[in-house]
């Protein structure tokens, strides 16, 4: 089983309009609302893939309930701890020229005794899991060390723990040793405090990374693609350019593919290529954390991979 934890989870509502313009009165066209943070849309993409998943976080207020009801419909298993603030909104506009504005509200303040609960439920949680996945932004409430501390109640009983988070959570995450990362370039750069533009400038990012002990360092790239560095290599993927209809999610449904690789007992130039396959299908659906099987698999075949070993 891969376990998915939101600590912020938000119902994704997506506005559709003509055109979205500041300091004037904007109507919508149409809207989408879909249970989401990230770890929720990593569990929606491992459900589409067929693999055994389990979402916990926290939930609370009537956001909570739709959240929860939202996930139930589309058969997403899940046990979130029921909390006393309001779950979040996170506001995702699209308007006709295909800019794209986000607003992602702050979410609920976590309680000591909703935070020392949820440790409780995780540990249950983690004692089935082969793998669980921390994903997204922290509550207020939770200290920056909210993910290392998990990470170690999660590795020390077994599985492998993967954290897709950024900024002081992400950094203080590194000394609990994850098996693995997913940041962007603005998060990979953010940790290792330099600004990444070329190729080799990221490549040399990852091997530091890799050296730190975290075994899997992969960054994507949005449309340049991504690259990793796993077992002393160095992988990087390039994908079709393609005309998207809504990126926001790409990196979940990338975690989701990796993940659900390893999982599989798939080689991890295979897995490299189900996870840009992913990432680069969610970004074709109108819904964050959705693919089609079909643009998956065609996706897949137009994808390979670029390997070369690094010394230690
Ligand atoms: N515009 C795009 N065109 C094609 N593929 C894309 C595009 N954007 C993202 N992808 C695919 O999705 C993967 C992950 O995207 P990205 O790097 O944007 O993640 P992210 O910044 O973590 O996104 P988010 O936080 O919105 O989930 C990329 O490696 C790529 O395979
Ligand atoms: O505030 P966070 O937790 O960093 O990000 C939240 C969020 O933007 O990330 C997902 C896309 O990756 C969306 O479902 C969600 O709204």
């Amino acid at each position: 089983m891969i376990t998915t934890v939101t600590l912020n989870a938000a119902i994704d509502r997506t506005y559709y309009m003509d055109r979205f313009s500041i300091n004037k009165v904007n109507r919508t066209k149409r809207i989408i609302s879909e249970p989401g943070g990230k770890g929720i849309n990593v569990s929606k993409i491992l459900k589409i893939l067929n693999i055994n998943t389990v979402s916990t976080g926290f939930l609370g207020g009537l956001n909570g309930q739709l959240i929860k009801r939202l996930a139930d419909e589309k058969g997403i298993h899940s046990d979130f701890a029921m909390i006393e603030g309001e779950s979040r909104i996170c506001l995702n506009i699209i308007d006709e020229y295909t800019n794209q504005t986000e607003i992602l509200e702050l979410g609920p303040t976590i309680l000591e005794r909703e935070w020392i609960g949820f440790k409780r439920k995780l540990l249950e949680l983690a004692n089935k899991s082969t793998y669980v996945i921390l994903s997204g932004s922290l509550p207020k409430g939770l200290l920056t060390t909210a993910y290392q501390e998990l990470i170690e109640l999660v590795q020390q009983n077994g599985p492998r723990a993967i954290v897709d988070t950024s900024g002081q959570p992400l950094k203080e995450a590194l000394k609990a040793k994850p098996f693995m990362i997913k940041p962007n370039i603005d998060e990979l750069s953010e940790i290792t405090n330099r600004p990444l533009q070329t190729d080799d400038e990221i490549m040399n990012a990852l091997i530091e990374l890799s050296h730190t002990g975290v075994s899997v360092v992969a960054v994507s790239r949005g449309s340049d693609g991504a690259m990793a560095a796993y077992d002393n290599c160095i992988y990087t993927i390039s994908i079709p350019k393609l005309s998207v209809v809504n990126p926001v999610g790409s990196g979940d449904a990338f975690v989701a593919g990796l993940v659900s690789g390893f999982y599989d007992g798939e080689s991890f130039e295979k897995s490299l290529i189900r996870a840009s396959a992913a990432g680069t299908a969610n970004a074709l659906q109108e819904k964050a954390g959705d693919l089609s099987l079909e643009d998956l698999n065609s996706l897949e075949k137009q994808m390979s991979v670029n390997q070369f070993s690094f010394t230690k």
